[in-house]
């Protein structure tokens, strides 16, 4: 049985205190036992927050890291080890805003899945597909592009210890969210192209849906059988609706 994760990405959102009063807004939140939940704030704010949540079982995680996993010189990057060091579990790799107007591509995400787990870090590998390739009948191939160059390039074996989020991103902060069908299309998609190197890895792998969920859409998305949690963006930065979509992901 898969234990669901909840991670909200508060992506490049917050000051001192906008951030303190979003621990003190978690700290309030009565969470289920029976699912994971993490935040992903700015790296400026990670000590703080895990400083300011301890005590309560939310894990902190970094929106990114470098593709070296130890410290040295890499002007402007934070190694993996650095923030498994500040008290990071979790890291995401490849969110559509990094591939999209970074340019990260599938290469530089396995060097940087790689590095994170080699400091002990859980990556969040995030794969979807644009509105133009949806609507040109291609979000399998691509999003089985995305995970297969990591798998390719690292074995499936390094998915034992890793989450895939699926993150449509013409879904992303738009209000217009996969319908509970077409997200569990792609989720098993995902989990048949794990199955078929490792049946084991396929069964335990989670599979997170992220794009516009809020806590009216939680439940539903929630109870596809291959949807095993979200990776939240503008609705984590309330705490109420993010405990609501937690326990959304517990029922
Ligand atoms: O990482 C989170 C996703 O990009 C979803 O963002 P959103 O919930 O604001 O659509």
């Amino acid at each position: 049985m898969r234990r669901p994760l909840v991670a909200g990405n508060w992506k490049m959102h917050g000051t001192r205190a906008s951030v303190a009063e979003l621990i003190r807004g978690l700290r309030h939140l009565a969470l289920p036992s029976s699912v994971e939940v993490a935040v992903m704030p700015p790296c400026l704010y990670i000590n703080q927050v895990i400083q300011g949540l301890d005590g309560k079982s939310i894990a902190v995680g970094a929106q990114n890291c470098a593709v070296e996993p130890m410290q040295g010189a890499l002007t402007g990057e934070v190694a993996p080890s650095q923030l498994a060091d500040a008290g990071c579990a979790l890291v995401l790799v490849g969110h559509s805003e990094r591939r999209l107007i970074l340019g990260e591509r599938d290469e530089l995400l396995s060097r940087k899945f790689a590095a994170a787990q080699s400091c002990g870090l859980i990556p969040v590998l995030c794969i979807g597909e644009t509105l133009e390739q949806r609507q040109a009948g291609k979000t399998l191939e691509v999003v089985a592009g995305q995970l297969g160059s990591v798998i390719e390039e690292l074995g499936v074996g390094a998915f034992a210890q890793a989450v895939v989020a699926y993150e449509p991103v013409w879904a992303i902060g738009t209000g217009l969210t996969a319908s509970p069908q077409e997200a569990q299309e792609v989720h098993a998609a995902i989990r048949a192209q794990l199955a078929a190197e490792s049946a084991d890895v396929a069964r335990g792998v989670r599979i997170l849906y992220g794009g516009s969920v809020k806590a009216a859409n939680a439940a539903e998305l929630f109870g596809m059988p291959d949807i095993d949690g979200g990776l939240i963006g503008g609705a984590s930065l309330n705490a109420d609706e993010f405990g609501a979509i937690c326990r959304a992901a517990g029922n």
